[in-house]
């Protein structure tokens, strides 16, 4: 047999025991060992081990604990013709959503990477990250070659893909000593790749090329102890995305299709999206979904929604067309209404924290303000009515292309404040503020009494966040996106 040390390793364990894995994603009992059993589509022979000793990425899916995913119902709102939900007095304060992106699975009964090995991930993380467009490149090769159907699931241009993987990984290794934040991170992910067709025999597939891959690159901190630890490692984090799509399994679909309703040009590339979708889909104002159009299969793109959930079940999404971007441009330039995308489970934890008694600073830069727009619809329907800043940032003023609907609801609401800022040097009316959105929040007092949003280009939610933090917002008030994420955002 041809492979490194550690697949060989791998390979003769994952063979001599297979855990059997229903299509459903559950361990199918009464079914005998040295087994292979073959994924529906794509006849996937499946490997792992079998047995209470965990074994070598034996990661297994388990029955989602009973209730845990059942849905909570939504206070009852009381709608108008246009479907929007009317405004009522002071409401008692919402449940979080059980969409809302910060539920996580609980660690599985795994064995979890100790302190000194997490320090030996780091250290073959910090070896390989200034190559690791090429350790990544290798992982994908193994995959591809050893399972050729497994390419069907990845898009035809990996480059983003690649990037991904590697950021995935250096989140977790970051996150490796904070279980809260791994399983919130992981479960998300877990979650998210339902849409691509991710099932739970793969992960054991993925793990043995992960560890040929990093095995082949870290030549200084490979160790017998290192791959000890990354085997560890691999199994507790495929263990928490597989409880964690299971989990999801028994409320909401993989994706939904959805149709474009309508279709709205705001600027030469700027649009606004209504969709239809087939099936109910539950999510909270703050939160961003993944859409794949039917030009660029399997090319999935976040996008945050721009208005709290409707009583008709619209979603609408503000797209802007950047540079060279796929998904964007195809959307902005290319749908109209009759056409079918795909959306993935609603993500994210940008959402509105109805238990504080604070006022909410919310900055939002460029298409950034569209889940602020969806924040404000919230807490104007269920919340209870505190003071709500928005500073709602442009290159020009041209470019606020939704402030007409941002005044709009300034004058419905005497709880909302808009200000708009736009670049330095461009012309303005009295009106509009003139700077980078941080620079204005610093000169503009102080806001210990509030907690703090940040959407918008990942490096004005980096400033925005410091600037947040100078003006008197503690960290842990301040909700934006996972940057990670964002850096994926649109395209
Ligand atoms: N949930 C979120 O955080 C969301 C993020 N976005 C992201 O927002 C961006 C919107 O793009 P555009 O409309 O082209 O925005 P843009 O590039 O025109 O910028 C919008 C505003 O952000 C400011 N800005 C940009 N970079 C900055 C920096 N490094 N420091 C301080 N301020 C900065 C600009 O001065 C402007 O006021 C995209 O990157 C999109 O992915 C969009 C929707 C939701």
């Amino acid at each position: 047999m041809h492979g490194t040390p550690a697949e060989k390793r791998l390979g003769t364990t994952a063979h001599t025991f297979v855990t059997p894995v229903c299509r459903t994603g559950r361990i199918c009992k009464g079914r005998g060992q040295r087994m292979t059993t073959m994924s529906e589509d794509h006849d996937i022979p499946t490997r792992g081990s079998s047995g209470d000793e965990g074994g070598w990425f034996a990661a297994s899916a388990r029955p989602s604990p009973a209730g845990s995913g059942a849905a909570r119902t939504a206070p009852a709102a009381q709608t108008t013709d246009s479907g929007r939900t009317r405004e009522r007095p002071l409401t008692p304060t919402p449940e979080p959503h059980p969409a809302d992106g910060v539920e996580a699975v609980p660690l599985p009964p795994v064995a979890v990477p100790s302190a000194a090995e997490i320090e030996l991930i780091q250290q073959t993380l910090a070896e390989i990250e200034p190559v690791a467009n090429a350790v990544t490149s290798h992982f994908y090769s193994l995959l591809f070659v050893r399972n050729p159907q497994l390419r069907d699931l990845f898009p035809a241009a990996m480059d983003t893909q690649r990037d991904r993987l590697f950021r995935a990984l250096l989140t977790t290794a970051r996150h490796a000593g904070n279980p809260a934040v791994l399983t919130s991170y992981l479960s998300g992910l877990g979650r998210g790749h339902r849409k691509y067709g991710t099932r739970a025999e793969y992960y054991p597939v993925l793990g043995e090329c992960l560890l040929g891959a990093l095995e082949r690159f870290a030549h200084f901190t490979w160790s017998p102890a290192a791959e000890t630890a990354w085997v560890k490692a691999y199994t507790l984090i495929s263990q928490i995305m597989i409880d964690a799509a299971a989990v999801d399994e028994q409320r909401a679909p993989a994706s939904w299709q959805a149709e474009v309703v309508s279709h709205e040009r705001r600027s030469s590339d700027t649009a606004v999206i209504t969709l239809r979708t087939d099936q109910p889909y539950a999510f909270r104002a703050g939160q961003y979904t993944s859409i794949e159009t039917p030009w660029w299969p399997r090319v999935w793109r976040h996008y945050s929604f721009a208005g709290a959930p409707r009583s008709d079940g619209l979603i609408t999404l503000h797209v802007k067309a950047v540079p060279a971007g796929w998904v964007s441009g195809a959307l902005v330039n290319r749908a109209q209404p009759g056409d079918v995308v795909r959306l993935g489970g609603p993500a994210g934890t940008m959402t509105v924290n109805h238990r504080s008694e604070n006022g909410l600073l919310c900055l939002g830069g460029g298409t950034g303000i569209a889940p602020i727009k969806a924040m404000i619809e919230e807490v104007a329907e269920y919340g209870r009515r505190r003071l709500f800043d928005v500073f709602y940032g442009a290159r020009s003023a041209h470019e606020l292309y939704d402030l007409e609907t941002m005044r709009q609801l300034e004058a419905e609401h005497s709880w909302l404040s808009v200000h708009p800022v736009v670049g330095d040097g461009c012309p303005v009316r009295a009106s509009v503020l003139t700077g980078q959105v941080p620079d204005v929040i610093r000169g503009s007092g102080h806001w210990s009494g509030h907690d703090g949003y940040v959407s918008g280009p990942p490096g004005m939610i980096r400033s925005g966040i410091d600037a947040l933090r100078d003006v008197g917002i503690p960290q842990e008030r301040i909700r934006h996106d996972a940057l990670d994420e964002l850096a994926f955002a649109g395209d």
